[in-house]
């Protein structure tokens, strides 16, 4: 059989081809036959049969499966059929008399009940065109059935509908009593090939060779006027002469007058039907002298047979040019003149439309492939969503990836749009506009405009890069202030930022007179303030903030600004609370008052609090939320503790000296809740951090579990806590201590917390089942499984489908096929070989060893040493090799 392109045209991949492979037929054809006995049922009572042209096997399977046990089945086929069980089968062309011989041989006295055909001369791919010699062997298999078929029997043959195929019905007519034609739904619709059934065989004592003889079957029709010439311009494209001689016409050598060639309307028919052009009339002689005859075309008309297509080119140019010679002399009509040299010019035409033909549908291919990509991505991407792989955005990352924008600040496409300029001044506009209120500022940022407006003048095109990145740099400063709005975090760090500046200033002012208590002590205590009450700071706070910070931006930028009350000569007077004037003018800010209130309330609570605590340690029923717990053991489990004791310590030691020099302030007790807890602003981060990270995993040391516990069984209450803080290093002062000293303090000088065993196991069942846990390869690598198994589901949903609907298997068929493959898509379990160690006596025994089930293997001792040596000298080499 012909190689056939299996994923287009005819030879797609269809149901039937999927349901063969699936139930291990060997051709698609195999259905063909099903259908044909579930409507004929002629296979079941039979006992012998014979298979005209059976490779690769398929209805010799189809066969042996419905024909009852012990039948007699013989395959035939030019090429070799792999063999079947219980099927005798040869190779043989069924034309022959030898493939007769061999039948009659395997056949001895019997007589076959049914004989197939399913024949297809391998005429290459347009071999149902060649529908002749397909009849031609529908009839030498008739003609071999009628041999062998015993009376009343089966005759299936394939046969393309075509001229001869009412021939062909008419001959089966003779010869059988039911002859039907069926085309089962497994042919497929565009084929030409149909099925006939021929029942109930006459089996007459004698036949007419006649009708069996292809010449006088086929010869009865009437099939019109015949075009037995060839086709002088493609003598590559050869047709059969089955037509034999014209009636009367018996001669082979056959020639024309050279005047019949000029005039004839079809010059290609006339060239190809002669052998030669004659010059024998007068008339002729006339061409023969034209100027145009040269000798070459003399030689061409003497025999036509032998010239090739330039040659009849030349033939018909020569005729083209006698003919408009002679048009003026005889009248030769120009219309049937312009029509021959449109014939002429036609192969060049057919060549062009044929190229463009092609390159239209590689063109079209092309495309489709293209389409056919995108819509397997957009696919593969919607069915990863589904599995949460990726998310939208992803995709649309990538889609922007695609047209190659991915850039956040593409300057090129600002640029297309004529907007970058625009964009260079754009910050300074819009800080115009957010600061309208503030007189200062307008004045600093229109100075500050007029002075870039005029820098930019002067900058050359060497410097409008530096500029442009300067631009962008303001522009991302932007950017970070904006984000910085909505991010609480980000603002103290921020304010801490602006607050160390301002202290610097303050600090490094002239004169400046701000003892060293108030600056230490208010500075920290506003930053505290402020970081509390930032998630609740209203609009005004922000806008005073932002406002701030822009006068400090400007100040720095370009000092527009200076303080009215900075003159170096003028005496500073002193505020009533014993700050500087600049210091007074800081806390004046509306920011503090609010600040300062709040401060105020919170001591007021605190003492409140205070009282309550008495009240609450006389009832001794102290009561620790979960949230608390954590809190503490925070503090206390990792290893920064020291640290924050430290900072403690120093804040209380500088708050007692604060008060001896202070006597409005009084002393506060030292509280977990204390705002010097929360002076260092990178402690406060990293708690929160820590916070967040307990209240997400819960406790994670087994101290803190201890802690916990006991906290929670009130074998410690949060006061034995605090009196716990108290010990000989809590007053140690870490100032002037070499950094060397204090790393090596915070590895090992480490207080020893009291563990249980139960706090250490809760811990290690925690980190075990933390570890269990997938890391994202694999829950990507178990989603892709996942994936994959979902699709075969699906695929083997389709293939199940297909086979509920195939009317030619039973239930039970159906329920063992699907089964089949359902155990098929299903891992398979590998066996385990037992490896048995030959020792002793048992080296060199034959047979299974006493006491071993199952699969096993034979090693000894020797065998060990030989694949270790193997190894050995397979590294040896590769190293040698390098
Ligand atoms: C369509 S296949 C037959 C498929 C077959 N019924 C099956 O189910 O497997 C046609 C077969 O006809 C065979 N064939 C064509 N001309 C033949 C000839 N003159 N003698 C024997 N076999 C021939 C070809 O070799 C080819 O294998």
């Amino acid at each position: 059989m012909g190689k056939r392109d299996k994923k287009t045209g005819k030879g797609r991949l269809d149901k039937y081809y999927h349901l063969a492979k699936e139930q291990g037929y060997r051709a698609r054809s195999a259905f063909k036959l099903i259908q044909l006995n579930k409507k004929y049922n002629f296979l079941e009572k039979s006992k012998c049969l014979i298979d005209l042209c059976a490779a690769p096997g398929g209805w010799l399977q189809v066969a042996s499966k419905y024909m009852p046990i012990s039948s007699l089945i013989i395959g035939i086929d030019l090429v070799p059929i792999k063999p079947i069980p219980k099927i005798i089968t040869f190779q043989e062309d069924i034309t022959t008399d030898k493939c007769r011989a061999i039948l009659r041989n395997e056949l001895k006295t019997w007589k076959a009940d049914v004989v197939l055909h399913d024949g297809a001369p391998n005429v290459g791919v347009s071999w149902i065109q060649d529908a002749y010699a397909q009849s031609e062997l529908t009839l030498k298999a008739l003609k071999l059935a009628v041999e062998f078929l015993n009376k009343g029997g089966t005759f299936v043959t394939k046969v393309f509908r075509s001229k001869d195929y009412n021939n062909l019905i008419w001959v089966f007519n003779q010869l059988f009593k039911k002859v039907e034609a069926t085309k089962p739904a497994s042919s497929r619709n565009v084929s030409a090939e149909i099925f006939v059934v021929c029942r109930e065989f006459l089996a007459p004592k004698k036949i007419d060779s006649k009708f069996l003889d292809p010449r006088s079957v086929f010869q009865e029709v009437d099939i019109g006027p015949t075009n037995r010439s060839v086709d002088i311009l493609h003598p590559e494209k050869k047709k059969r002469q089955r037509e034999g001689y014209d009636d009367g016409d018996y001669t082979l050598f056959k020639d024309a007058s050279v005047l019949d060639f000029i005039q004839s309307n079809d010059p290609i028919k006339l060239l190809s039907e002669v052998n030669k052009l004659n010059f024998d009339t007068d008339e002729a002689k006339k061409i023969l002298n034209h100027e145009t005859t040269i000798e070459e075309i003399k030689l061409c008309c003497e025999d036509l047979k032998v010239l090739g297509k330039r040659e009849f080119k030349n033939l018909l140019k020569w005729r083209n040019s006698i003919r408009s010679s002679l048009q003026e002399q005889d009248g030769i009509n120009e219309k049937s003149s312009e029509k021959e040299e449109k014939e002429e010019s036609f192969d060049e035409d057919e060549i062009i439309q044929e190229e463009l033909e092609r390159l239209t549908k590689e063109e079209q291919a092309r495309q489709k492939k293209i389409r056919r990509k995108a819509n397997e991505k957009r696919q593969k991407n919607v069915t990863r969503m589904q599995l949460k792989m990726i998310s939208p955005t992803d995709i649309a990352l990538d889609q922007v990836d695609l047209n190659g924008s991915e850039s956040l600040f593409n300057l090129k496409q600002i640029d297309k749009s004529g907007m970058l300029k625009t964009f260079r001044k754009g910050d300074m506009n819009i800080v115009i506009e957010n600061e309208q209120d503030d007189d200062d500022i307008v004045i600093d940022v229109q100075q500050k405009q007029s002075d870039d407006t005029e820098d930019m003048e002067c900058i050359d095109d060497e410097n409008n890069l530096t500029y442009l990145e300067q631009e962008m740099e303001d522009l991302y400063d932007q950017y970070k202030e904006h984000k910085a709005e909505r991010d609480a975090k980000y603002r103290v760090k921020k304010m801490r930022e602006e607050n160390e500046e301002w202290n610097a200033n303050l600090t490094s002012d002239k004169g400046d007179d701000c003892d060293s208590v108030t600056s230490d002590y208010a500075m920290p205590r506003n930053t505290n303030t402020y970081d509390s009450s930032s998630s609740s700071e209203d609009d005004s706070e922000e806008e005073s903030f932002n406002s701030h910070k822009v006068k400090n931006k400007a100040k720095k930028n370009k000092k527009l600004l200076t303080d009215l009350n900075d003159d170096e000569g003028e005496e500073k007077p002193q505020s009533p609370s014993g700050l500087s004037k600049k210091a007074t003018l800081f806390f004046d800010q509306p920011l503090f008052k609010k600040v300062m209130e709040e401060y105020d309330e919170k001591k007021e609570h605190d003492q409140n609090s205070k009282a309550e605590k008495i009240q609450s340690d006389e009832n001794k029923d102290l009561k620790l939320s979960t949230e608390e717990i954590k809190l503490v053991e925070n503090s206390r489990s990792e290893p920064e503790r020291d640290e924050s004791q430290f900072n403690k310590n120093k804040s209380l030691k500088r708050k007692a000296e604060a008060v001896e020099e202070d006597d409005d302030l009084e002393i506060v007790p030292v509280d977990k809740d204390s705002d010097e807890e929360l002076w260092d602003a990178n402690k406060s981060d990293d708690d929160e951090k820590k916070m967040k990270r307990t209240r997400e995993i819960g406790l994670i040391t087994a101290e803190a579990v201890t802690l916990a516990q006991q906290l929670v069984n009130r074998q410690k209450t949060k006061e034995d806590l605090i009196d716990e803080g108290f010990k000989r290093h809590t007053f140690n002062d870490r100032e002037g201590l070499p950094s060397w000293f204090l790393d090596d303090e915070m590895k090992h000088n480490k207080v020893n917390l009291p563990i249980t065993k139960e706090a250490v196991e809760i811990i290690r069942q925690r980190m075990k089942a933390l570890n269990a846990r997938p890391i994202k390869k694999i829950a990507e690598a178990k989603a892709r499984k996942k994936m994959r198994a979902i699709k075969r589901l699906a695929k083997l949903q389709n293939k199940t489908d297909v086979i509920v609907d195939t009317p030619s298997m039973t239930e039970k068929e159906k329920a063992q096929t699907i089964s089949k493959m359902i155990a098929k898509t299903q891992k398979k379990v590998k066996k385990e070989v037992k490896v048995v160690v030959a020792k002793g006596g048992a080296k060199g025994m034959k047979g299974r060893p006493k006491g071993v089930k199952g699969r096993y293997k034979m090693v000894d001792s020797r065998m060990k040493k030989e694949v270790r040596a193997i190894k050995r000298q397979g590294k040896s080499k590769k190293r040698q090799k390098r």
